[in-house]
């Protein structure tokens, strides 16, 4: 079972007076602007966080982000709801039962770094470890570790004021890190970088996540950052989360128009991966059939190669259509003197961005393996295409299976038909054709 790390559940925020008749008025059905004059900045919202995963909260400006992830750590106090940190409940514990859980489960990182400016780059990041009282050496040599993780070795005697808007995040980030709580919140903590800067801090932040497991809570309002991070991403509007998923889930089946809406201008070929337009794979033929059979599929299919696959549908090889041709008329059995290698496969994971170039080297429909190279299924470039080009790629048949076949569909079937006749079991090509 996997662990939750973080939970809410009916959380709400209300600011002005009276906020709870507010909240009584809410859950009975009352808008957002039924409540006014108070302001109703988190509304109902509930979900888990799983240990170790990256959990996304994104929303435009005045959504209720900054004041729901506020209310996960404690610094603002829900106005009805449940937040449970680790098993241990925040909600309507003391102050100093608070500060305790604060301490050892929740760490933030800002967007404005919240540095300290006479503190060396070292003492910034052994900060939290001070707090605790944990002995100097002790803090220093963690300090020293997590800098180094973070890609700021040689840098640790540096005040903040001495290093660039990047490097002060990785600080932050590296502060974070050695207080070594169960949960991470980043509240919009790249939104203040440089595109290419925060392009790399993104990155460093999945490496991280991977190497150290850690369970984040990442704030942002920028969609591309939300798909990028996010293993799961929650969507708010005007105080509700109107939709959980993963980001897949979120641009390809979106719970409403503004979702939708929301994810339009989305790099989708950075969010996409192989599996979400993969589909099965026709053009196959077994290990241990002949070039007959190859043929007949690349007839049927249109197509000028087929995958061959072994058992378990382990991907073996791929037969090209001349070739077939020849070892039909040579009277050869058996694939294997024709089958090549040379094809390319990617993993279910892989982004539709790195699809482009094996796709256009390949003469067949990319195909999709797993890490046994059993054949899961293939992208065909249309497919690609119309992925990209936010078009449901589930239209139905599609009009051709690319790319067409090398040799004439005549010359297949007269192939075919000679070495039918030769074996006696002579077929009308017509009666094939009439069926592709
Ligand atoms: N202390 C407060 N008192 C009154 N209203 C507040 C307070 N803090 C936030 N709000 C209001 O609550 C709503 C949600 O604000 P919040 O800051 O949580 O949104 P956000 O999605 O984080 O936006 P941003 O990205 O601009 O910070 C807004 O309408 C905001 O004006």
């Amino acid at each position: 079972m996997t662990e939750i790390a973080l939970r809410a559940e009916g959380l709400y925020k209300v600011f002005g007076r009276q906020p709870q008749e507010a909240v009584e008025r809410l859950r009975a059905g009352a808008s957002r602007d039924e409540v006014r004059p108070a302001t109703a900045a988190v509304i109902d919202a509930s979900f888990e966080v799983r240990s170790g995963e990256i959990f996304v909260v994104m929303g435009l400006s005045g959504s209720g982000k900054s004041t729901l992830i506020r209310m996960l750590n404690g610094l603002l106090d829900a106005t009805a709801g449940e937040v449970e940190l680790c098993g241990e409940r925040l909600t309507g514990a003391s102050a100093a039962q608070v500060r305790g859980l604060r301490r050892r489960r929740v760490s933030m990182v800002f967007q404005h770094f919240a540095l300290l400016p006479h503190r060396t780059v070292l003492d910034n990041v052994a900060y939290a470890l001070e707090v605790r009282g944990v002995a100097k050496d002790e803090r220093l040599e963690a300090a020293r570790r997590t800098v180094d993780l973070v890609g700021l070795s040689g840098w640790e005697d540096k005040l903040p004021g001495e290093l660039s808007g990047g490097m002060r995040q990785r600080v932050g980030l590296a502060r974070a890190l050695t207080a070594d709580t169960d949960v991470l919140l980043m509240d919009e903590a790249f939104s203040a970088l440089d595109p290419l800067i925060r392009r790399e801090m993104q990155e460093q932040l999945v490496e991280l996540q991977s190497a150290l497991g850690k369970t984040i809570v990442f704030i942002t309002h920028d969609l591309n950052e939300a798909m990028f991070l996010g293993d799961r991403i929650a969507v708010m509007r005007d105080g509700r989360i109107v939709q959980i998923g993963t980001p897949e889930d979120i641009l390809t089946d979106p719970a409403n128009d503004y979702v939708a809406q929301f994810v339009q201008d989305v790099d989708r070929a950075r969010v996409l991966t192989a599996s979400s337009v993969m589909e099965p794979a026709r053009a196959t033929v077994s290990a241990s059939s002949g070039p007959r059979a190859a043929l007949k599929v690349m007839r049927d299919l249109q197509t000028s190669a087929v995958y061959v696959v072994g058992r378990d549908r382990v991907l073996t090889g791929v037969v090209r259509d001349q070739d077939a041709i020849r070892l039909l008329r040579a009277g050869t059995t058996g694939l294997a003197s024709i089958t090549h290698d040379d094809f390319a496969s990617v993993s279910v994971d892989t982004p539709l961005s790195e699809l482009f170039v094996p796709a256009v080297e390949s003469p067949l429909p990319l195909a999709v393996t797993d890490d046994r190279n059993r054949l899961l299924g293939v992208v065909p470039r249309v497919t690609l295409l119309a992925a990209l080009g936010n078009v449901s790629s589930h239209t139905g048949e599609l009009p051709t299976v690319e790319p067409p076949p090398t040799v004439p569909i005549t010359v297949m079937s007269e192939a075919l038909d000679a070495a039918d006749a030769e074996s006696g079991r002579a077929v009308p090509s017509g009666a094939q054709e009439g069926a592709v």
